[in-house]
């Protein structure tokens, strides 16, 4: 059984749907990353996994009880299975950074020296052991993010929900945040699902994708898949074009869709985590009599896997059985034009 089942989603406020029948399951241990464009229902959807929006139909079971169906009182419980992580960290000032992770504990009526120990786990796994006496105005961003995440797993909850987590933190601050829920994910087995607007921070960390899109759920798979089912979607390719390798604007003015005598055909090849191994260019070259030249991309780390994704110049048209050879080892391929080979 999953430990999250969402059916039949919907959300509604008067005339807005801010949500549309959206369903999809998530395992005990998956990071998911959740994505789609301003408006999409990003913060809707995690309000509702958190309970605390009640959506207008569907079910979500967290562990196999149905959160749309629980009195007020069970609800109370239920949300303590679920930790939040905020992008701007909503920690309080008037309490040391110990007294902030403690706070949720305390709500849960646990005795004092448990807390006490509690805390200090807590602090040690988020990397900050000489820092529970200070106040968080003295933290930077990402120290105050590990406080936030260490309050949003100090009740062993089931699922861990992480709100743009990074979005108000700097390219290096967020790769070690990043880091640190990985390392969660993998030491304690905590699910973890990310909402964000960032295709970049869920390329790198998420092991399935959820792309979000006016209220409807357009597609759930894992990156490379995402990548596969971008082709002529331009929702899709507009949400990932930032993490892409793309065409220099130099080459892109002289595409042409047809064909150009003597030119170079330009295609994007993805290669999924086997054939990413394996040295792809050099079996293209011995096996067709071609001249292959890489114009962008490379190897990239998505959710623990690894991708090739990269634009290759063909010095020939691509013949049937170089294309058949293609489809076979690569996980997308897609002719993007023809350019001269002067170019
Ligand atoms: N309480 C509300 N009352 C009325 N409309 C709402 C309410 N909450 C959300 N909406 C509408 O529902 C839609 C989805 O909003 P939501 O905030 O979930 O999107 P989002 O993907 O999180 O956007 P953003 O990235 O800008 O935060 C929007 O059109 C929004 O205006």
């Amino acid at each position: 059984m999953s430990l999250l089942d969402v059916s039949g989603l919907s959300c509604r406020f008067g005339s807005q749907t801010a949500l549309s029948d959206i369903s999809f399951q998530v395992d005990k241990g998956e990071i998911i990353g959740v994505i789609g464009s301003s408006g999409a229902g990003k913060s809707t959807l995690l309000r509702c996994l958190c309970a605390l929006e009640r959506p207008t139909e569907g079910h979500i079971l967290l562990d196999g009880a149905d959160l749309t169906q629980l009195s007020e009182r069970d609800l109370v419980a239920a949300r303590r299975k679920v930790g939040l992580v905020f992008q701007h960290f909503n920690l309080l000032n008037s309490r040391s950074v110990a007294a902030n992770i403690a706070l949720p504990l305390e709500i849960a009526g646990w005795p004092k020296p448990r807390i006490a120990e509690r805390v200090e786990e807590l602090l040690a796994l988020v990397g900050l052991e000489n820092h529970g006496h200070k106040r968080p105005s003295q933290l930077s961003g990402g120290q105050k993010q590990r406080v936030g995440i260490a309050r949003a797993i100090a009740n062993s909850p089931s699922l861990l929900l992480c709100d743009e987590a990074t979005s108000a933190l700097d390219p290096h601050t967020t790769a070690s945040i990043l880091e640190l829920l990985a390392d969660i994910n993998r030491t304690l087995g905590l699910t973890i699902i990310l909402i964000t607007h960032e295709m970049e921070v869920v390329r790198r960390f998420a092991h399935r994708v959820l792309v979000l899109d006016h209220g409807a759920l357009i597609e759930n798979g894992s990156m490379a898949t995402l990548m596969r089912d971008s082709r002529g979607d331009p929702r899709l390719e507009r949400l990932l074009a930032d993490t892409r390798p793309g065409l220099p604007e130099t080459i892109k003015r002289q595409l042409s869709a047809d064909p150009v005598p003597g030119g170079l055909t330009l295609m994007r090849i993805v290669l999924g985590p086997e054939a990413a191994k394996t040295p792809f260019l050099s079996l293209l070259t011995t096996r067709f009599d071609q001249q292959i030249t890489l114009v962008q991309g490379g190897t990239l780390s998505c959710g623990g896997d690894l991708l090739t994704d990269m634009i290759l110049a063909f010095s020939a048209p691509v013949t049937e059985p170089l294309a058949a050879f293609l489809e076979q080892q690569a996980h997308v391929t897609e002719v993007l034009g023809h350019v001269p080979s002067d170019r």
